[in-house]
């Protein structure tokens, strides 16, 4: 039997612990800001190679973690190899990010192949299990996915985008036929997610990064409902796994998030005030965040004070410390070794 106190502190912290010194981890830790990390991603045949890679993607998600001690890894995958699963065509042009052959409309669903996704996607799971073997114990394990509305703009945009407006034209034009796409990326989601599990992640993360892009309505049908659902079937596989949700821009629609989806723990972004939060989110909820990545880009005292305010602000909360959102590739990597030594400078 395992105690709490025998627990890892990323863990203690996602079970309702309020700890002195917070864990630490940084959304996107492993990446391009490392020289080891370009080393390996120039060995590899493309990134979608590396992340279908067990051995090196185990070896870039072990580099921060060699590097700085965090108390968590987070696997090292990427959000779109949900559509890639489903056999929709992506690849990623170097310079410009991710690219998708788009779903125009409900017509295109049938192009989706719901069985493929875990065959697919086996070789993830292998990394999941090279990493329980290889990480040291008081470091937890992160699996995660996009939310489906993220994903959903991904699938319909073909990549990135500043408006996301064929997604949300779609999205207002014909809710059934959306809802259908969201269905099939919730139940994708949702056995992706207990298949990580059931490889070794003691934890999720369940990536919602465009959710600050839809209206009060659409925040509910889109972000919140679908993350309801997921959260539900993954618990009902794997009830003690905690699940942390990060509806990023959500503004002050976190509250609804916390309370209605069922997730353990938000993930906040950087544009959410540190005081509101700890009084207004539920103190059931464990909060994570939420340093601007460009204070940490930025570094010195500026990047002191941004610390001490946010570990300071959720001291007498649950909290693990991180990034409002990824970490940029411009960061010099002894920014992130002032960050954690500036967290854990209390912990003898
Ligand atoms: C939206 C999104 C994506 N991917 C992800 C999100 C959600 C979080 C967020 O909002 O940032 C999530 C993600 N992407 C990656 C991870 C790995 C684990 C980690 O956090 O260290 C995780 C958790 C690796 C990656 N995913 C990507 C890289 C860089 C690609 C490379 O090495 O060539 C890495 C390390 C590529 C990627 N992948 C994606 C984009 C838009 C891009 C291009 C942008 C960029 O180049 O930074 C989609």
């Amino acid at each position: 039997m395992t105690s709490k106190k025998s627990l890892k502190p990323f863990l203690r912290a996602l079970n309702g612990e309020t700890q002195s010194v917070p864990p630490i981890w940084l959304m996107r830790q492993a990446g391009r800001y490392l020289p080891e990390y370009r080393e390996v991603r120039a060995s590899a045949n493309g990134f979608l190679d590396l992340c279908y890679s067990p051995e090196k993607a185990c070896e870039v998600t072990l580099q921060p973690i060699r590097r700085y001690g965090f108390d968590a890894a987070i696997l090292f995958s990427d959000i779109l190899v949900i559509p890639h699963a489903l056999q929709q065509k992506v690849w990623f042009v170097e310079g410009e990010g991710p690219k998708l052959e788009p779903l125009k409309d409900a017509g295109d669903l049938s192009i989706l192949k719901p069985d493929a996704v875990l065959g697919h996607l086996q070789p993830v799971f292998e990394t999941v299990a090279k990493l329980n073997a290889a990480l040291p114990i008081e470091c937890a394990l992160i699996g995660f996915a996009g939310a489906p509305w993220t994903i959903a703009t991904y699938m319909i945009e073909g990549g990135s985008s500043r408006d996301f407006a064929k997604t949300k034209l779609w999205s207002y034009r014909d809710p059934d036929g959306f809802q259908r796409l969201i269905d099939i990326v919730v139940e994708a989601t949702a056995s992706y997610l207990i298949a990580q599990i059931d490889a070794g992640a003691q934890a999720l993360q369940l990536f919602d990064s465009w959710a600050g892009a839809l209206d009060e309505h659409g925040f509910r049908r889109w972000s919140i409902a679908p993350a309801k659902r997921i959260v539900d079937i993954v618990k009902s596989r794997h009830p003690d796994v905690p699940i942390i949700g990060f509806p990023r821009g959500a503004g002050p629609a976190y509250i609804d998030y916390a309370a209605e989806t069922g997730v353990d723990a938000v993930s906040l972004d950087q544009g959410v005030p540190v005081a509101w939060a700890a009084q207004a989110l539920d103190k059931s909820v464990t909060l994570q965040g939420n340093l601007d990545p460009m204070a940490l880009l930025a570094g010195g005292e500026q990047l002191d004070r941004a610390v001490d305010h946010i570990i300071d602000g959720f001291a007498s909360r649950p909290h693990v410390f991180n990034l409002g959102h990824g970490i940029i590739k411009e960061t010099p990597p002894e920014h992130v070794t002032r960050l954690v030594e500036r967290v854990r400078r209390s912990r003898s």
